[in-house]
């Protein structure tokens, strides 16, 4: 069997969701297929919008009109049976997601309720599929991914168990795939006591690698808008060149660094089946596209990455001793209780300096606890540049003009923090 993702942009439009019916018809070999979709278009943005709305008391009515708006346009383009299933099924998961919106309790954990609430977006998209695959005589059941996928409670990022998860997928899903396709929602996974958790944005094609894993699949598929992966996002650099085929490790590194067509966690549970990866083109499905597998490459062209929205933060001791072990193991252990990664790092006698996505809410805590020990200067609005098998050429073209306030290098990546 074989798992297909289609992530936002597959499934923004009617126009997208019929493109997914015809890849379904062309590529799905013998039809042993398990379908993972994310949220049509940028809908998660919009919820986490909604929730910010209603977390805060505020209104929440017009965002949440435009995004039943969004949705009821395109099942409407796709079904002219104003009396199709499919229509009574979408207006009674906005009710629900209403409902959960108004009954956020006063003091509720951001987020938890957060999954609760910007989960409905992969409930919207999943149904649309499954309704409108099902029209054009592709015979599908739709799951939900909350009652195969079981994670812990850590919100926004639940932490799978591996084993509960794989037991019920094969149980349940092997027999199931003999006979039809299965649809399901990605980025989504459930508590063992019926809570919704979702795995960290962008986080629907790790859902598809779960089910891969579980379910032994000869190939993952996830389609994308590029023709495959790319030594560069094409939206940053003109003259980007396809790998045609590339290692999981340097996939992992890539997708680490901050590559953003690859969830990072995506690639371990199928490197450890030894299961290909194929990024493909949903514009031109029958083109070649990556395939990402267990090979080795002497050459590979420099990789560009860029991470956006990066902050420096550097901690220096107040008294002029060095910056000892017990110092490092106090800041990290701050940094992993405010759930903020490191992206970059580097020591000095007196000072440690990291780069971390920033997020304002988490950095003010994390100063919090922080300042009584040490001494604390950070810079938001930074561009981190990664460059794997960098060379002097590659450099210059990332660096020139600009202001560079932290470098590193390996024998293989080079990284700069620039202004
Ligand atoms: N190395 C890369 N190769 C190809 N695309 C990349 C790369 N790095 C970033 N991207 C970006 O990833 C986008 C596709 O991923 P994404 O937006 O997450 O898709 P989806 O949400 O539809 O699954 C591309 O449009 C491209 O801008
Ligand atoms: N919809 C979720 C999960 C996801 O993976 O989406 P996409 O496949 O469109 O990146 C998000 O936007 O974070």
């Amino acid at each position: 069997m074989k798992v297909f993702k289609f992530g936002g942009a597959s499934v923004k439009s009617a126009e997208a969701f019929r493109n997914i019916a015809h890849i379904v018809k062309t590529c799905g070999g013998d039809r042993e297929l398990l379908l993972v979709v994310s949220a049509m278009g940028k809908t998660t943005n919009a919820l986490e919008q909604i929730f910010d709305l209603a977390y805060s008391g505020q209104s929440f009515e017009t965002a949440f009109q435009q995004c039943l708006s969004y949705h009821q346009e395109i099942t409407n383009e796709l079904f002219r049976d104003k009396t199709a299933p499919v229509h009574e099924r979408l207006e009674h998961l906005f009710a629900q997601l209403r409902q959960t919106l108004e009954r956020i309790p006063s003091g509720a954990t951001y987020d938890k309720y957060y999954d609760q609430v910007v989960s409905y977006g992969e409930l919207f998209s999943s149904t649309i599929l499954h309704h409108f695959l099902q029209e054009q005589g592709l015979s599908n059941t739709w799951i939900d991914s909350r009652k195969y996928i079981q994670t812990d409670n850590t919100w926004r990022e639940g932490k799978v168990d591996w084993n509960w998860t794989e037991r019920t997928i094969k149980r349940d899903l092997t027999s199931l795939l003999q006979e039809q396709l299965v649809v399901t929602q990605g980025f989504l996974g459930g508590t063992n006591n019926g809570f919704t958790t979702t795995l960290g944005r962008e986080g629907s094609d790790f859902s598809a690698a779960i089910f891969a894993y579980s379910l032994d699949a000869e190939a993952m598929y996830i389609w994308k808008d590029v023709e495959g992966l790319l030594n560069a996002d094409p939206k940053y650099f003109e003259d980007t060149v396809r790998y045609p085929e590339i290692s999981y490790q340097e996939t992992v590194e890539m997708a680490y660094y901050g590559a953003s067509v690859i969830h990072p966690k995506t690639i371990k549970p199928l490197a450890n089946k030894l299961i290909p990866l194929y990024v493909k083109s949903f514009l031109n499905p029958a083109a070649a596209g990556t395939k990402i597998c267990d090979c080795r490459f002497e050459v590979i062209a420099p990789a560009y990455i860029i991470k956006e929205n990066q902050c420096l933060i550097s901690f220096s001791v107040k008294d002029f001793t060095f910056i000892s072990e017990k110092n490092l193991g106090t800041i990290f252990n701050a940094l992993s209780e405010m759930r903020l990664k490191i992206n970059m790092m580097q020591n000095s006698a007196i000072s440690f300096s990291i780069c971390t996505d920033y997020f304002p809410e988490r950095l003010e805590r994390l100063i919090q606890t922080l300042q009584d020990q040490f001494e604390i200067h950070y810079n938001t609005n930074l561009r981190l540049y990664t460059i794997k098998n960098y060379d002097s050429q590659s450099i210059s073209k990332v660096t020139t003009g600009k202001s560079i306030l932290l470098e590193q290098r390996t024998r293989t990546t080079f990284q700069a923090v620039c202004r």
